[in-house]
């Protein structure tokens, strides 16, 4: 699994606790899961479907700085299935696990289109094609 996105945890991403909101947390890791799938199906058109459980497993504090894991396991007809692990970057203690997040790539109508996509990619070429 790849961590490509860091982010630095300030005061406006809080909750009323003082820790990390974790509608904040889920709205990063839905942005950061829909670039890595139109870097993996080489198209924009693509939604999220479906989200298993979500863990939080510990709190995230002002000033910390997390890093989002994101990475495909399943390749489907239309849909991609990604999980996904936050972590502290300097700890490396786990703050969250997705163990599914399922994204359909769909048409200019908004239908479920075939992406043809098998494998993982670790270039951003099929954004070119
Ligand atoms: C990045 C963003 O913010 S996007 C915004 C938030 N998301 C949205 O607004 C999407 C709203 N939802 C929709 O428009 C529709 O549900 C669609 C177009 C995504 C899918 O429509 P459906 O009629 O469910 O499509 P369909 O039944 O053909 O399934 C499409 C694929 O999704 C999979 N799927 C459908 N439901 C689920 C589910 N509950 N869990 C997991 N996978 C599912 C199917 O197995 C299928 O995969 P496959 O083609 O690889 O075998």
């Amino acid at each position: 699994m790849n961590f490509y996105t860091r982010k630095w945890v300030k005061p406006e991403d809080l909750n009323a606790h003082g820790t990390l909101f974790g509608g904040r947390l889920l709205a990063w890791i839905d942005e950061e899961a829909a670039i890595y799938t139109i870097i993996q199906l080489g198209t924009n058109g693509c939604v999220t479907k479906y989200m298993s459980e979500i863990n939080f497993v510990s709190s995230a504090h002002q000033g910390d700085i997390i890093e989002l894991g994101i990475k495909a396991i399943k390749f489907g007809h239309t849909s991609i299935t990604l999980t996904c692990h936050v972590r502290n970057k300097i700890t490396q203690k786990t703050i969250l696990t997705i163990d599914e997040i399922v994204f359909v790539a769909v048409d200019d109508s908004g239908k479920p289109v075939k992406h043809g996509r098998t494998e993982i990619t670790y270039t951003d070429a099929r954004l070119r094609e």
